[in-house]
């Protein structure tokens, strides 16, 4: 774990509370906290089985990722988690209200077919009267959904071995977040339980949702802190399910991280999306990896951060923006890097959202590469390319 000076708290007693708060004073920390409120609200929906059926819905036109999937959802859960966030940030740092984007829009439409903007407002009353529109006369759930996304985390509650900088070198004039309220949306739905594989991770299941938090340099593009939380980690019969969340830090001088230093993983493992094409995987086979695959873009590439595999390795176009940002600025603060698959254009860059410009204009078009380790990146780019070059002349 690689952690930054002046996190610990006193033991005294004294003012525990309020040093824990202080722990996480910063932007990262901010989003830290708010990841944590976020899968606070992802578990309560979940656990409803009426609150989830009733608001999965599909996305149609720009919004869908239609090179992923034939038909593309969200449920109330993505909506809420995401505004619920852009709400955390902003309150904390109002200077970033406009600069907080995120995979979905704010619309949910209800059983009477209206549309709904989901708004978290100032008082849980406020909050109350605009889920209670979306949840039709389920004031129940919405009145549990709207506290539940006031609800206020300390430091002390995460699931976290150390917590970020209290001191951050950013301006925030030059900051862009991008958010993934809920990454692996059909695991989500699908609610399965799978037990871990061979290679110590898990390939499908509520294990591979993860919410991702990614701030970025609106100048240069470049990934500079991250927040993954990982919602349903551990199912004990009775408490029901826990998460756990890692964050990063790297602005340019200095890289910390909650991530683990030793690692002792399969060096030759590469995880890719259950999408990928076979000849992919056939030319990362022959060149003697191992070839997995599992669900959810953040869950891979956090795996790759943990040390759990050597590379993560995608040739098509169905990541974005909001999928890879706050894994890549992990990987960037651990000494490794994501750059595109299919061209020789280097790391991965991040924009701000472009008005009008739907999902395709955040489109990791290119695929991706992660690793920890630059050095299996080129290797892995290489070897693609080449096999890639051999299918364009054999065909
Ligand atoms: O659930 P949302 O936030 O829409 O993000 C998706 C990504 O955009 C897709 O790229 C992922 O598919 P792959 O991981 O199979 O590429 C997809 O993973 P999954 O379908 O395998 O769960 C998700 O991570
Ligand atoms: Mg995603
Ligand atoms: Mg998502």
């Amino acid at each position: 774990m690689s952690s930054s000076d002046g996190m610990t708290c006193s033991s005294d007693g004294g003012d525990t509370a309020a040093c824990h708060r202080r722990q996480c004073s910063g932007l990262t920390g901010c989003a830290l906290l708010a990841s944590e409120a976020a899968a606070h609200v992802a578990r309560l929906c979940r656990s409803n089985p009426r609150l989830l059926s009733m608001l999965i819905q599909e996305k149609c036109g720009d919004d869908a990722n239609s090179s992923r999937f034939t038909h593309d959802f969200k449920t109330l859960a993505d909506v809420l988690v995401q505004r619920l966030v852009a709400k955390r940030i902003g309150q904390q740092f109002p200077e970033l209200e406009e600069s907080v984007y995120g995979e979905e829009n704010d619309t949910i439409q209800n059983n009477k077919g209206e549309d709904v903007t989901i708004q978290v407002g100032e008082t849980v009353e406020e909050t109350f009267q605009c889920l209670s529109k979306a949840l039709g006369d389920d004031l129940d759930s919405a009145k549990s959904l709207a506290e539940s996304a006031h609800k206020e985390f300390e430091a002390k509650d995460l699931n976290v071995d150390c917590y970020p900088p209290e001191e951050e070198n950013l301006d925030l004039e030059k900051i862009g977040i991008w958010i993934d309220p809920i990454d692996s949306t059909n695991e989500y739905i699908n609610g399965n339980v799978n037990s871990i594989n061979e290679y110590g991770f898990h390939s499908s299941g509520l294990h591979c949702v993860t919410i991702n938090i990614g701030l970025f340099d609106k100048h240069s593009g470049k990934p500079i802190a991250g927040v993954i939380n990982q919602p349903f980690f551990e199912f004990d019969p009775v408490k029901g399910w826990s998460g756990r969340c890692y964050w990063a830090y790297c602005d340019g001088q200095k890289s910390l991280n909650s991530l683990p230093e030793f690692i002792s993983c399969n060096q030759e493992l590469v995880v890719t999306s259950n999408s990928e094409t076979d000849e992919a995987k056939a030319a990362l086979q022959r060149s003697g990896y191992t070839v997995a695959t599992a669900s959810g873009a953040g869950y891979k590439m956090l795996c790759v951060a943990l040390g759990v595999v050597k590379c993560y390795a995608l040739t098509k176009d169905s990541t974005y923006e909001w999928d890879t940002c706050a894994a890549h600025s992990m990987l960037a603060s651990q000494g490794g890097t994501a750059c595109h698959c299919r061209t020789a254009d280097g790391p991965l860059t991040y924009r701000p959202k472009i008005a009008g410009g739907g999902v395709r204009a955040h489109c990791n078009a290119a695929g991706v590469i992660a690793s920890r380790d630059p050095q299996t990146v080129d290797r892995v780019h290489a070897l693609l390319q080449s096999s890639m070059r051999l299918q364009h002349c054999s065909s």
